[in-house]
This record gives structure tokens, sequence and C-alpha cells, in this order.
């Protein structure tokens, strides 16, 4: 678990994204991956979720071997049990649950709880979970952070939800102290007109070679 952690800090910016189509979810892997991203939350959010994460996962050992893939929107210990034995490297869920808890940790695989309240991020940190989803984090924002964060010394943190995907929007969650973001819609948003994913690839290319600048300066 903790070399999960490692990568996931070294590759802090996370996408977060679900399609039914596995073509469409290929390519847009595919774009992040070559773009830079080394870690990618595929959510467990429609009906082919389960076989579309195992068709990423054959694809990603012959194509993007260093690619941490793992899945969100868990709600359940049931639920985190089969996409464990799919493959999944981690587990992020919307809620704090303890048999989620235990299903993930007993099996030293990552649980990542989504947490909008210090209440919360105690029972999360009580339940073992050493990194929790602030969520939703754009609407709780850096100024809710740094609040919270004396509190739980130990605790990592990855806000999600709404979060911006610009060099100015991350650098103000990495300067609060934030291990990893999450990026969804927005990182998703194609520009007018757009066909293909290049545009992706591109734009996630210019956020991880700042990311790499970032960490150099650490
Ligand atoms: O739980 C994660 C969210 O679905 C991602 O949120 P977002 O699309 O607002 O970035």
């Amino acid at each position: 678990m903790e070399k999960t952690l490692d990568h996931i800090s070294r590759y802090p910016a996370l996408p977060v994204y679900y399609n039914d189509d596995i073509q469409t979810c290929t390519e847009v892997v595919n774009a992040c991956y070559h773009g830079g991203i080394r870690v990618f939350e595929f959510v467990n959010r429609g009906d082919k979720a389960p076989e579309n994460f195992s068709r990423l996962l054959a694809y990603q050992k012959e194509h993007w071997p260093d690619l941490l893939l793992g899945i969100g929107t868990i709600k359940t210990a049931a639920m985190a049990k089969v996409f464990i034995e799919l493959g999944a490297r981690f587990i992020v869920s919307p809620v704090v649950k303890a048999e989620i808890a235990e299903e993930t940790l007993r099996r030293g695989i990552l649980w990542v709880p989504g947490c909008m309240t210090p209440t919360e991020i105690s029972m999360a940190e009580d339940l073992g979970a050493p990194l929790v989803k602030l969520f939703p984090g754009d609407a709780l924002g850096t100024g809710f952070l740094k609040a919270i964060k004396p509190l739980f010394p130990g605790m990592r943190f990855m806000p999600t939800g709404g979060v911006n995907p610009t060099s100015e929007s991350i650098r103000g969650w990495l300067d609060a102290g934030v291990s990893a973001v999450g990026l969804g819609s927005k990182l998703f948003a194609a520009p007018e007109g757009a066909s293909g994913y290049s545009w992706l690839q591109e734009r996630c290319r210019e956020l991880m070679e700042w990311v790499a600048g970032y960490n150099e300066q650490r």
C-alpha cells in the first residue's frame, strides 16, 4: 500500500472517468497515459463498469505498464470485492463505511473514502484509511483544508469534485498540502469542434510537465 501511496504522490493528478463504450474508454485512458498520467480512477457509474474495467486492465498490461488503475464510486464491500478480484489497485468511495475498510485493508489495497467534515475524516482515520478524498473538493476549497489539516497530522488528502485542471488551481491545492487531486468533468471538457483525443493528451502533457517541475522544486 505504501508503494501505491508513493506512486500517487509522484503523479498527483488523477483523472476520474466513466463511459459505457469500451472503445471510448480505451482512447481516453490512452490519451491520458501518453500525456504523462500514471494514476487513473475509472468509476463504477454504469452497468458496464466491471466489464470495461476488466478490459482496461487487460489492455493496461501490454500498453500502459506503469499505470496504476483503480476504481471509484464503490459504496459497498461486495462491490469492492468484485473490483479487487478484477485487479483494482486502489478503491475510492464517496462514503466512509466500515465494511469497505475491512474488505480493502485486509487485502492490503488502498482505500480512499470520501469525506467532507472533520467527523468523517476522523472516522476514516479510525478505520485505517491513510488518504481521504475531500468531496466535493472545489466547494470545500483550500481554506477548508488549511483549517482542518492541523487536526489530522498523519492524514493525506485528495480533493475531488469540480477541481480545475489548471496549474494555478493545482498549485493552490499542492501548496495547501494535498497528496493528489482528482480531475473529472473539467479535465474531460472537450474544446469546441474537437475530434479525437489529442487535445486531452496535450492537456495532460502540459499539466504533468508542470507537476514534474513543481515536484523538482519541492
Ligand atoms: O467523484 C468524483 C467526481 O465525479 C468528479 O467530479 P467532477 O466531475 O466534478 O470533477
